[in-house]
């Protein structure tokens, strides 16, 4: 929707190798000499000055045998499990440095560049959000034009692709391995595409493919399951399974707290989660199950992380372990009814197809069916979202979610041509109607997604980045006023432990005073109201930068962004992906309750200091508005969330399919299997 312009960037792949000439080695080599071998090891990031530095990890032990053991490191936060990949690649200072060693691959003498593979997911590691983002702004992505160096996938898995002067595939490109991993991975249709046309998941099992071809003997996934529908999960899951058995390559996966560990996983590392600079547990899966048993933790990271190391089979329903009758953001168990408004979304048989002037390339990715509407049988795709609807938008990979909600936020440029009306008019004028203009478009849509993470100007201030939703583009002045100041501020103050450096807020300093004196008292409230019109204790918000802040808090400034101004239609794609976990869920609380309701100690959710003293300026999306929702794993989905569309495989040739949740998913996990018609498919198990 916003054209930022920025230096050009060719699709990068980010695999880390290690030096094998930097490594310690050690004398006594034989058949389960380790791959990796830590012993009381203290990792500093950027210094080992000790007395300066603090260190990243401390007394690491962990041996990796060459064979046999199938590793996942799990954590709260997304850095953590980042850094230990990286610490087991090679990276980061070690002391002492004799504390980190090879043994297997010195042994073997592996060529450097093919001994560890690392490949990460989150924005924060690809630079990209996991999405080949091509050009200088966001709807090029969706132009048919083609340019020289737009490398096609299969150029890109070959290595052929010049502007990436380093790498030189010809030595070891294995044709044999080439077409199996693209067979396993089911890249065969995508091969003539850019890369840059290649939706999320393409992209991922893209990546994969590529780590892959270049042979390392250990490969280091970080959050591969990430932003993957749930039957290419299953399906890359067992592919990888099939070569961690054959150790060829050998192969850790880092996961967040609350994913499923799949079954074919027998080792199992835990950070822990209070310090992240420790490893909590760690052993085999049994093993680890038994110490959680004996440390008889009964918080939250604890149920969560019994859950997802437990092997599906002998889980308990999560009926069956939940203690409340409310959704995890404070929603009851039935949807109350919401009076629908009038349509703000239109779209009456769209379809989406490339390179119409040429038969051989022509693509439909889009409404490529008929379905009946009021009794007619139309062709592409026929939906309307109304005032007050909540919708999920699902469907597999590559099935056309992100160019549906680009039709929406105007970046794809065929929303002009098509039959689509926005806010109740089209985007060209037509007798007797003016179109709708992009600025107004901007106004009355928040959008959050990871292309909007990555074109998004990061220079601007935290504060900046907020109130930019009242600014034609992110760049040009924001309409401000008295009132929208005051909501700025509280946004900041409510997510202040999340985004100042000092990791607290003003209001915790009044909660804690709440504690002496009760829940409501006349010193309380007035230092509340003081708050709305001092803001001293937000500086900190006007030095910082977007840029400053780690990738979960940029996420967690989007996603606040596109609710702040309470814009007719919320968009979230992805919106919460690659969030902490505690982030995510205080995300999700303030978008169904704003500052009414707040978390305590981590899990309980009561009422909030503003909400008994009778001083909300943000109580959540409002019955008015309408929200539509991207998301593959069910615990970014809003608890509010009633409709939903499944779009199909573009191939498929069947209609979109759309129902209703009968309350808050989390609280109906069955609704899941009938959204994705997971029933009539093979049993979906990790
Ligand atoms: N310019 C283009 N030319 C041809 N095909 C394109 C172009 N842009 C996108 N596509 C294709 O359109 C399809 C839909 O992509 P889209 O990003 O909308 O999928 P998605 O459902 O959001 O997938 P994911 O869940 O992986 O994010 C993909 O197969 C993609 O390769």
């Amino acid at each position: 929707m916003f054209r930022a312009q920025l230096r050009r960037r060719p699709f990068v792949y980010t695999q880390n190798t290690i030096r094998l000439s930097r490594l310690s080695s050690t004398s006594s080599l034989g058949s389960d000499t380790p791959l990796i071998r830590l012993r009381n090891a203290t990792i500093y990031k950027d210094s080992i000055d000790q007395n300066n530095a603090s260190p990243l990890f401390s007394d690491l032990n962990f041996t990796l045998p060459p064979t046999g053991a199938h590793w996942a490191i799990v954590s709260a936060t997304s850095s953590a499990r980042t850094d230990l990949l990286k610490v087991l690649s090679g990276r980061y200072l070690c002391a002492p440095p004799t504390a980190r060693s090879y043994p297997y691959l010195l042994h073997n003498n592996t060529p450097h560049h093919r001994a560890i593979g690392y490949i990460g997911f989150d924005a924060e590691r690809s630079g990209l959000g996991g999405t080949a983002v091509k050009g200088e702004y966001l709807s090029q992505r969706y132009e048919a034009h083609r340019e020289v160096t737009d490398w096609s996938l299969l150029e890109y898995l070959e290595g052929n692709t010049e502007l990436n002067a380093l790498e030189k595939p010809a030595d070891y490109l294995d044709t044999h391995m080439l077409s199996d991993v693209i067979a396993n991975l089911n890249l065969d249709s995508l091969l003539h595409l850019p890369v840059s046309n290649l939706s999320n998941g393409q992209t991922r099992r893209a990546r994969i493919a590529k780590a892959l071809l270049a042979k390392p003997e250990l490969l280091l996934l970080d959050g591969p399951f990430m932003g993957l529908d749930p039957m290419t999960t299953v399906h890359i899951s067992s592919f990888l399974q099939q070569m961690a058995e054959k150790s060829s390559p050998n192969i850790i996966l880092s996961l967040r707290i609350g994913d499923d560990v799949p079954s074919w996983i027998t080792h199992v590392l835990v950070i822990d989660p209070e310090t992240n600079t420790k490893v909590r547990y760690q052993g085999t899966r049994d093993d680890v199950l038994k110490d959680l048993r004996q440390a008889r933790r009964d918080d939250g990271f604890h149920i969560t992380l019994r859950r997802s190391i437990t092997l599906a089979a002998a889980r308990p329903s999560r009926a069956k372990i939940r203690k409340s009758n409310l959704s995890r953001d404070g929603l009851p168990e039935t949807h109350l009814p919401i009076p629908l408004g009038e349509p703000l979304v239109e779209m009456q048989g769209v379809k989406v197809s490339y390179g119409l002037d040429n038969e051989l390339s022509k693509r439909t990715v889009l409404g490529n069916w008929s379905e009946s509407v009021n009794g007619t049988e139309k062709k592409g795709l026929w939906w309307n979202v109304r005032r007050g609807e909540r919708w999920g938008v699902f469907g597999p990979n590559g099935s056309g979610k992100t160019t549906l909600l680009s039709l929406i936020t105007s970046d794809h440029p065929q929303t002009y041509g098509l039959p689509i009306k926005l806010f109740g008019r089209s985007r060209i004028p037509s007798p007797g109607e003016l179109g709708i203009s992009i600025f107004e478009l901007q106004s009355r849509i928040g959008h959050s997604s990871p292309e909007v993470h990555t074109y998004f100007p990061k220079q601007l201030s935290i504060r900046r980045v907020l109130e930019s939703a009242w600014a034609d583009t992110p760049l040009s002045k924001p309409r401000l006023t008295r009132q929208k100041d005051i909501r700025v501020d509280s946004f900041l103050r409510w997510f202040a432990p999340e985004l100042s450096p000092t990791k607290t807020s003003e209001l915790q300093v009044i909660a804690s005073k709440l504690r002496k004196s009760g829940p409501t008292s006349p010193e309380v409230k007035r230092q509340l109201e003081r708050l709305n019109i001092a803001n001293d204790d937000l500086d900190w918000a006007d030095t910082m930068t977007f840029r400053d802040l780690p990738f979960s808090s940029q996420r967690l400034l989007l996603f606040l962004r596109a609710l702040i101004s309470e814009p007719d239609l919320i968009i979230l794609d992805e919106a919460l992906s690659g969030m902490d976990k505690a982030v995510r869920e205080k995300c999700l609380l303030f978008l169904a309750h704003g500052e009414k309701l707040e978390y305590k100690s981590g899990s309980k959710i009561v009422n909030s200091v503003q909400m008994n003293n009778d001083l909300i300026n943000f109580g959540g999306i409002q019955d008015s508005q309408a929200l539509l929702t991207i998301s593959h794993s069910t615990e970014d989905i809003p608890g509010c969330i009633r409709q939903w569309i499944c779009l199909p495989e573009p191939s498929e040739g069947k209609p979109a399919r759309v129902g209703e949740l009968p309350g808050p998913l989390e609280l109906h996990p069955d609704s899941w299997s009938e959204i994705w018609n997971l029933a009539s498919k093979r049993p979906q198990r990790l």
